[in-house]
């Protein structure tokens, strides 16, 4: 792409050195610039990038990007200054990508606990409707049937504009987003332009880093704010409306708001709601009257999360009495209130609960058919959040049998997570397992028939971290093994 027509959307500072005529790509990490690519330097939270531009130069790059004058060898590279290159970052990515947001049919969700749900939901129903979807979100980035891995929920902004122009290239002209509040935080979504935007719920977690929960429900509130001023686009931002924060929601939004409830007054509102071992079914009330559904979802946060995705795609301008078909044809989203189905005499679900919030949700959705005990493992990881620890296990404590484990304990010593942890505990019956595998297997020594098994915290994910490595595991397989061990005879 031309240079100065690139360039041109940016309020330059000050420019040295000559500027190339063409760049054919931008990076903002130094150890992936290219010949001819415009390196972008960023203040991280662990690194200083603009102590890079060497590497990135010797890699090829033609223009460093910068915040400072930097000891640029100027025959080798130009250096341009501006203001603040993670916004220079965003309005660039989205130049050089051709806007690719503007051209999709975008879908953004956020909230505490659901995002993914929602997203997969979202994405699957638009492909039942025979419309090409992406998806991005915790489980990676999906383009058509290509997985890409992806390290955060919601990717940088740069990343963003490439997997929205990718989509395009490939023809898929819908995509739905999980959108972090961490992700809006630091601008990742700045240029994006979403037409659906969808808030679940917001409730514990990340304080350690938005530090109070007014700061993190401002952070997600951005998303709907975000939406714009730009009335001659049909927008909506569509709500919970038994949240607390739905009216403050509501009044950012200068897009038309549509609310969901299980008991509010709302335009899609979910009554009769009947909870089953393998099934839910509950009676929609929406614009379109009353529809019956079915659903392969467990639980009443499912519920809700049902209610999103439908009065999402309504919102796009899907059929609702078409809606309640595919969701009732679609499998549970992977590791979210999953069963696992054996031959043995108990239920079992694997749930990614990790939440305090997600932790009550999860054990509400089995109490309703539970005939003896419910047993919960829970684990959560290290060097995160660590105030969340106890609030986790006081919810946990509503089971009859708590184990309590560890997810990822990254550098943190078990001992430690364990013992934060403990101190929320309502009742004497738990046990303190640190290692994942030797607590699931514990969960099925000391379970009896009738019993209700839910394994929390790690949902689908094929790893643990340790340190900073990731080690293969799979709470499936190894519940599944152990399963056999217990009950085959
Ligand atoms: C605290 C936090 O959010 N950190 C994010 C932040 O990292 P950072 O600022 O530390 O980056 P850095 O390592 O200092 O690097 C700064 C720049 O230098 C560049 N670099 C680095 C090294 C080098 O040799 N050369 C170089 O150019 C990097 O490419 C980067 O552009 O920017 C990175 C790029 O966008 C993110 O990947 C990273 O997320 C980390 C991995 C993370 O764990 N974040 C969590 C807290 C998070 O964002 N979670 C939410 C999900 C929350 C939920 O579950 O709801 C998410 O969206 O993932
Ligand atoms: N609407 C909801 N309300 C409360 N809890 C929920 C809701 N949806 C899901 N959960 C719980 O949270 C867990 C994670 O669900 P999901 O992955 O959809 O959320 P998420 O917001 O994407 O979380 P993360 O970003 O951490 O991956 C589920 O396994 C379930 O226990």
């Amino acid at each position: 792409m031309n240079t100065a027509e690139l360039l041109s959307s940016l309020k330059i500072k000050q420019v040295f050195g000559t500027l190339p005529n063409e760049i054919t790509t931008i990076h903002n990490d130094s150890r992936e610039a290219e010949d001819n690519s415009i390196f972008i330097c960023t203040r991280g939270f662990t690194v200083d990038s603009h102590d890079f531009y060497q590497q990135a130069i010797e890699n090829g790059a033609s223009l460093v990007i910068a915040e400072k004058k930097l000891d640029i060898d100027l025959d080798k590279a130009a250096l341009v200054i501006v203001n603040d290159t993670y916004k220079a970052t965003a309005i660039l990515a989205n130049r050089f990508y051709g806007y690719p947001s503007t051209k999709l049919n975008l879908f953004g969700v956020t909230g505490t606990n659901g995002k993914t749900t929602v997203t997969n939901l979202i994405h699957s129903m638009l492909k039942k409707g025979g419309r090409a979807s992406a998806l991005s979100g915790t489980i990676g980035v999906q383009l058509d049937n290509k997985q890409l891995p992806s390290s955060n929920t919601t990717c940088d902004a740069l990343t963003n504009q490439k997997i929205l122009k990718n989509a395009l290239d490939q023809d898929i002209d819908h995509m739905a987003m999980e959108v972090s509040s961490h992700g809006l935080a630091q601008g990742r979504l700045w240029g994006v332009d979403f037409d659906v935007v969808t808030f679940t719920n917001l409730t514990h977690d990340h304080l350690d880093y938005h530090d109070t929960m007014e700061q993190y429900g401002y952070a997600k509130g951005l998303l709907f704010a975000q939406l714009g001023q730009d009335l001659r686009k049909t927008k909506y931002a569509v709500l919970n409306h038994d949240d607390a924060w739905f009216d403050t929601y509501k009044s950012v939004s200068a897009a038309e708001v549509i609310s969901y409830s299980l008991n509010a007054d709302s335009d899609f509102k979910a009554e009769n709601v009947e909870y089953h071992p393998d099934k839910t079914t509950f009676t929609l009330l929406c614009p379109e009257g009353r529809l019956d559904v079915t659903m392969n979802l467990l639980g009443e946060f499912n519920v809700y999360n049902a209610l999103a995705a439908i009065a999402s795609l309504y919102a796009y301008g899907i059929p609702a009495e078409r809606l309640v078909k595919y969701i009732g044809e679609l499998p549970p989203v992977n590791g979210r209130m999953e069963k696992v189905d054996m031959d043995a005499p108990v239920s079992m679900y694997i749930d990614y609960a990790h939440t305090p919030d997600a932790i009550e949700k999860s054990i509400d959705s089995v109490l309703p058919f539970k005939k003896n005990r419910l047993i919960f493992m829970v684990g959560t990881g290290g060097d995160r959040d660590e105030y969340k620890r106890p609030a986790m296990a006081e919810k946990a404590s509503r089971a009859d049998y708590v184990i309590l484990t560890i997810n990822d304990p990254r550098f943190e010593k078990s001992e430690d997570i364990l013992r934060d942890m403990e101190k929320g505990m309502k009742h004497d019956n738990y046990a303190l397992v640190a290692d994942r595998k030797e607590a699931i297997s514990h969960a099925l020594q000391v379970s009896e028939p009738d019993d209700i098994l839910i394994f929390a915290g790690k949902g689908q994910e094929d790893y643990q971290i340790i340190e900073d490595t990731k080690y293969p595991h799979s709470d499936r397989k190894i519940v599944e093994e152990q399963c056999l061990l217990r009950y085959s005879r």
